[in-house]
């Protein structure tokens, strides 16, 4: 994982991820460089809405720690922005460092946050299931959010709380409100690029649309992420820390804003 990506982009069974997929043309995480980003004026406000009551649970599922939700309608959405369909929320998770001084998947002019958030929907307009979606090109929307080293984010702050009964691997809770919209910086601007999954598969299906003002957390809550586990109860313990996937190549990729 992370910085010491050497000779595996992912997950525990290093060795057999390469650091790219071979063939790919659209991979994920890039450093953003903001001068090089070109702003687009067909670029649509993005428009979230989120039933609070779609949230199901919390899980560990061995790289990041997931909170579910109920996509079997289209209650939690998100529309306009880049999209040309609306998208359900399924799920959001976060990849965070050992240390403040990286964490994040995306980097903005090659710098890292301590965290990022990534709000993921499939395009249920068009695919029948989130996994047929994950295979094809406009199958997915995340939205990325950086987290920076603040205030304390009271929203958040449900979360974490909840967090000790997610400890190892495979462990899930039940959690039955929670409004991501919270997890919104105020500020609406974007960017916005074709890319793919910064985990197993790494199928090229996601547009990611990432917000340019980071979110507060405190220190107290980035160490709350951190003494999540990578294991198992039972296993020898690895604490859950640098779960981001290395920055690829921009290849043939055009960085759009929505503000100049
Ligand atoms: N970090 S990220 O935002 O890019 C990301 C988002 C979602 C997934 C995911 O759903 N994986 C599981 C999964 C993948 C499939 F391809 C099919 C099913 C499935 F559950 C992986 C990475
Ligand atoms: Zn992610």
């Amino acid at each position: 994982w992370g910085l010491k990506g050497v000779g595996s982009a992912l997950g525990p069974d290093c060795m057999k991820h390469p650091l790219t997929i071979p063939g790919g043309t659209r991979q994920s995480p890039i450093n953003i460089q903001w001068r090089d980003s070109v702003y687009d004026p067909f670029l649509k406000p993005l428009k979230i809405s989120y039933d609070p009551a779609t949230c199901l649970h919390i899980w560990n599922n061995g790289y990041s720690f997931l909170v579910e939700f109920d996509d079997s309608t289209d209650r939690s959405i998100i529309d306009g922005g880049p999209l040309e369909n609306q998208y359900r929320l399924k799920q959001f998770h976060f990849h965070w460092g050992a240390i403040n001084d990286w964490g994040s998947e995306h980097t903005v002019d090659c710098k890292f946050y301590p965290a990022e958030l990534h709000l993921v929907h499939w395009n249920a307009v068009v695919y029948p299931t989130f996994e047929e979606a994950v295979m094809e090109g406009d199958g997915l929307a995340v939205i990325g959010v950086f987290l920076k080293l603040g205030a304390r984010h009271e929203g958040l702050q449900t979360l974490v709380d909840a967090l000790p009964a997610v400890k190892h691997k495979d462990t899930v809770i039940e959690f039955d409100v929670f409004d991501p919209s919270c997890l919104m910086p105020s500020c609406p601007d974007y960017w916005t690029y074709a890319g793919s999954l910064t985990t197993p598969p790494l199928t090229e299906s996601v547009t990611w649309i990432i917000k340019k003002q980071p979110i507060e957390v405190d220190e107290d809550q980035l160490e709350a992420f951190r003494m999540l586990l990578f294991t198992s109860d039972g296993e020898e313990e690895k604490r859950m820390v640098d779960n981001f996937r290395p920055l690829q190549p921009l290849m043939n990729r055009t960085v759009r804003s929505s503000f100049q």
